[in-house]
């Protein structure tokens, strides 16, 4: 028996689908979406018609009939803390992603797309992994104030996979590696896995770490209340002014690595400094997560879109390849961990959670 799915992976700058029969890939697209595209919508919820066309769009122009699917899958968004996994998405799962109680995510797009699709043709939806997958040791959730705990949010789907992956490759198993997993996406996240756990992490969303593209990463606290209390912002704005109108975006007026990237290239010397000083607070929160592994670092791991860069996987290397070995991995391989979620489930090797 075969199965055939579909899977959404939105991305903060991007909507990724595939078409999977079983394990092979049938045909992807990654549909980029420009910082005016995205400025349209006032929630990520709001985005979900648009989103929603173009996916269909994509399906149409590969003539591809949805009848003939099984399963869709969607990447699972900023639901409470919960083991990894694949969850059944129930109108529970959907109501807290429509919510946003905790927080706006273009991942929350994911489960509540996947059941879209799936009720018009009466098939079940997944999520797989979602980037709440908490697995922190106790010592890492202490921020320095009580009202104020660290938590993990991230790109567990693919940290995970490109994990996997690598331990494969060295024909070893992922619970007997340590590893610092780095991926460079929208938002970045520097992972320490060890035990097959992602016992610390640098918040890709909520910033404790590295700037990216988008958003703004660790700020200093004093300056940051004192801004909130300005006036100048609503809290609203204020939420978007970290996340989304930070990072490249608020240095350089672009969320595109590409971009910086050339404009330093043609002389820019603000952009070459940005785009230096992203990848110098990168490489000291691979040096933080190495201290949580006291040393004992197996594998660097670079990926994300931002890892296709020669110029910053160089760069980051020179810096940190004295702690480990460093494998980059561009892209990510998160459609095909979607897919493998389900077919674990499908094929009857794991039970779908529930949310
Ligand atoms: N070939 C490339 N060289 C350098 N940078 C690239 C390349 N391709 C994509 N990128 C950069 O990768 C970033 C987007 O990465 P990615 O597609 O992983 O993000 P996303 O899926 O939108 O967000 P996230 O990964 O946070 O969920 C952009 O800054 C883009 O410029
Ligand atoms: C929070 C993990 C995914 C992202 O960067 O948006």
């Amino acid at each position: 028996m075969s199965y055939k799915s579909l899977i959404i992976n939105p991305g903060s700058t991007s909507t990724k689908i595939g078409v999977f029969e079983d394990e092979t890939l049938l045909f992807e697209e990654t549909l980029r979406h420009s910082t005016e595209e995205i400025a349209q919508y006032d929630s990520i919820v709001a985005q979900k018609d648009f989103r929603k066309d173009v996916i269909a769009k994509v399906l149409a122009e590969n003539n591809f009939d949805i009848k003939t699917l099984d399963v869709v899958v969607g990447r699972g968004g900023l639901l409470k803390p919960i083991p990894g996994g694949t969850y059944t998405v129930t109108d529970e799962l959907v109501k807290d992603l429509v919510e946003a109680k905790r927080g706006e995510h273009a991942s929350n797009l994911g489960g509540i797309l996947a059941k879209d699709f799936a009720d018009e043709l009466g098939i079940p939806a997944y999520i797989v992994d979602p980037v709440v997958v908490d697995e922190l040791q106790d010592v890492a959730r202490l921020s320095g104030h009580p009202e104020l705990p660290r938590t993990s949010i991230f790109h567990a789907l693919n940290q995970k996979a490109v994990a996997k992956r690598y331990a494969k490759e060295v024909g070893k198993k992922y619970e007997d590696l340590n590893l610092i997993v780095v991926h460079m996406g929208g938002g970045v996240s520097v992972g320490a896995h060890t035990g097959g756990k992602v016992v610390d992490v640098f918040n890709a969303l909520d910033g404790d770490g590295a700037f990216s593209p988008e958003r703004a990463g660790g700020v200093p606290n004093g300056e940051l209340v004192r801004l909130c209390y300005s006036g100048k912002y609503t809290e609203k704005e204020m939420i978007k002014q970290l996340v989304g109108k930070a990072g490249f975006n608020a240095y350089c007026g672009s969320n595109d690595a590409r971009d910086i990237e050339a404009m330093a290239k043609n002389g820019d010397k603000h952009a070459q400094l940005v785009f230096d000083a992203f990848l110098y607070q990168v490489s000291k929160d691979i040096g933080a997560q190495a201290a949580v592994l006291s040393g004992k670092v197996d594998q660097i791991i670079l990926t994300g879109g931002i890892a296709y860069g020669k110029y910053a996987t160089e760069e980051i290397t020179k810096r940190v390849q004295f702690i480990a070995p460093v494998t980059v991995y561009g892209g990510e391989d998160e459609l095909l961990a979607l897919a493998q979620g389900a077919l674990r489930v499908l094929n009857g090797e794991e039970e779908a959670k529930v949310y």
